[in-house]
């Protein structure tokens, strides 16, 4: 309440630029209150021409790293896991600092540097190496761990998807179950997001989706198909797919207080500053808007799709939005517009 009502046809011609800039296709969807806005703009599909469609499924991304928090912060709803306690007290040996605390790891405080930083130097070699290869959580960490870590444990802010690959391995050991299984028992199934999946390995995106573009690192090379990978180099750190519905129910959920209790969702929105307008709380993201409106989610980004899902403080109002190319600064750029005409509605005159 108090919002600026949205702006429909700004977030139309957000999209547009972004096709125009070089995203096959994109879309978006707002749920404000109760009312839906949908836009739309290019092919979901280059090869058939398929128009893009709202209820397209997608690959989500680091968006996956807020499913993962969740699921953390249940458990330590559940008195099963400290935020403070040391990862090595519940994966012993794992880490070569007992000062990294589960917390650090949520907030990429930790220090540990990311793999993917090597991995995808070359953007369409480095996707090509890995779309299909199926890695365990320890290689994955391995590959960190070659490096020295980036700074002490909690003093400084530095995104690393290795954290949240220790997340999942937290999340399996304390549950004895597959990220997969409790994904789906405690948000997936209980939230009803008939649209979200965790396939991994399987390289298909189920049902009905848009496939996504990488775009090459060398200019006027052919966009690469990207689609269709296992995503096991980030599994629960980027391997969800899901809609824009189904995003925009989650976070609607999450910080409407159905997932977490009171003190855990605090815990979660209490931020360290990244930028200017981003700062970082637990596996949450928080943008401050033009119009003085800060939002909460988290932006993805994975070979072929750019992703940003977001929600005011009390979930009233959420916003999804998807680009289908990634490595094109311009697109994922001119995508963040979709925040200003989904949340401070028509710009000032
Ligand atoms: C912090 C980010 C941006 S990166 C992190 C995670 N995505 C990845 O780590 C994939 C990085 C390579 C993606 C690839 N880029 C290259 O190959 C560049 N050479 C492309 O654009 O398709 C995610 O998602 N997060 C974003 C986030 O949280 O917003």
């Amino acid at each position: 309440a108090g919002l600026p009502k949205p702006d429909p046809a700004g977030l139309a011609r957000v999209l547009r630029s972004a096709v125009d800039q070089g995203a096959p296709g994109a879309l978006a969807r707002i749920d404000d209150h109760g009312t839906t806005y949908t836009a739309t703009h290019g092919f979901a599909d280059r090869g058939t021409r398929r128009a893009m469609a709202a209820g397209d499924r997608f690959r989500v991304g680091s968006v996956t790293k807020t499913f993962s928090a969740v699921v953390l912060l249940q458990l330590v709803d559940e008195h099963k896991l400290s935020l403070d306690a040391p990862v090595n007290r519940y994966l012993p040996g794992l880490l070569p600092d007992d000062r990294i605390t589960v917390r650090h790891l949520l907030s990429h405080r930790s220090g540990l540097y990311d793999y993917t930083n090597d991995m995808f130097a070359n953007s369409v070699p480095g996707f090509e190496a890995v779309r299909n290869k199926v890695f365990t959580y320890r290689e994955l960490v391995a590959l960190s761990l070659k490096h020295p870590r980036t700074n002490a444990p909690g003093a400084a802010y530095s995104y690393s998807n290795t954290n949240f690959v220790v997340a999942g391995m937290l999340i399996e050991k304390l549950t004895g179950h597959s990220v997969a299984t409790e994904y789906r028992k405690r948000v997936f199934e209980p939230l009803k997001l008939a649209d979200t999946f965790y396939v991994h390995p399987d390289t298909r995106i189920p049902g009905v989706h848009a496939h996504g573009y990488l775009t090459p690192d060398k200019a006027g090379d052919p966009l690469v198909d990207a689609t269709d990978q296992t995503v096991s180099w980030a599994q629960s750190a980027g391997a969800v797919i899901s809609s824009a519905r189904d995003l925009d129910t989650f976070y609607g959920a999450l910080l409407g207080g159905r997932l977490l209790s009171p003190a855990r969702l605090a815990e979660m929105e209490k931020t360290t500053r990244v930028n200017a307008t981003t700062a970082y709380g637990l596996g949450l993201r928080r943008r401050d808007l033009s119009c003085g409106v800060s939002v909460y989610g988290h932006t993805g980004t994975v070979q072929g799709y750019y992703t940003y899902a977001f929600a005011t403080k009390d979930g009233g109002r959420r916003m999804t939005a998807v680009a289908t190319t990634s490595n094109n600064g311009k697109v994922l750029d001119t995508l963040a517009g979709t925040l200003e005409s989904a949340f401070c509605g028509k710009p000032k005159k």
